[in-house]
């Protein structure tokens, strides 16, 4: 079976692009099967710019097609932090319950109709010779009060999707791979490759 590397160092993500690879006919590695890489520094100003900057480094020290990741949550009532700073948010440890916390703080007194959100995923494809490819996706929802779930990774235990009538972290897998940032980003990027072979 062909292999994808994904140049991530998050779990939950690796899970989540094998079950979106999969059954495209692809297997997945991530960064967890090189940890000689060092962590690539996320110094860009929007998730376009990370994902492309974490794709093009490691495509050049492994010689080969890679595709990165750069997601995270931009919060309408905080101005759409922590944006970029999602893994970072409560400090450099990448703690998720930190984050929720620090989260859960700050929208404290804000009520229901203000506590909207939105997840992001920026995806980019760099390969050696080739013109880097991005796409984007995103996912629509609001802010609980307190965690419900303990599916996914991140913020999904505090982030409510209204036509599911769940969190992120009550989904299945399968179903938060129906709907989430993640898969519309791949849908497109597929959708890209397909073309191209069309050509
Ligand atoms: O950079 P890599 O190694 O891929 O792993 P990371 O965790 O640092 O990933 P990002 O820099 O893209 O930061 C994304 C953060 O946004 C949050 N996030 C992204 N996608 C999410 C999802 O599907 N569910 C919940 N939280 C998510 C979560 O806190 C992630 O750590
Ligand atoms: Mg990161």
């Amino acid at each position: 079976m062909e292999s994808v590397i994904i140049a991530t160092k998050n779990q939950g993500k690796a899970k989540e692009f094998e079950t979106l690879f999969l059954p495209r006919g692809f297997a997945v590695k991530t960064l967890l099967d090189y940890p000689e890489l060092e962590d690539v520094e996320e110094t860009g100003s929007n998730f376009e710019e990370n994902a492309v900057l974490k794709a093009e480094t490691i495509s050049k020290l492994l010689g080969v097609r890679v595709i990165a990741d750069d997601s995270g949550l931009e919060i309408d009532a905080l101005e759409g932090r922590p944006g970029v700073y999602s893994a970072r948010y409560a400090g450099a440890d990448k703690d998720d319950q930190a984050n929720i916390d620090k989260v859960l703080e700050q929208l404290l007194n804000v009520p229901e109709n203000e506590r909207t959100a939105k997840f992001c995923c920026a995806l980019a494809m760099a390969e050696p010779g080739k013109e880097t490819l991005t796409v984007f996706g995103s996912c629509e929802g609001r802010i609980l009060q307190e965690q419900k779930g303990t599916n996914g990774f991140g913020y999904d235990p505090i982030f409510f999707v209204e036509r599911e009538g769940k969190t992120m972290a009550e989904l299945s897998a399968e179903e938060k791979n129906r709907i989430s940032h993640r898969a519309e980003a791949i849908r497109k990027l597929d959708e890209i490759l397909k073309e191209r072979e069309e050509k």
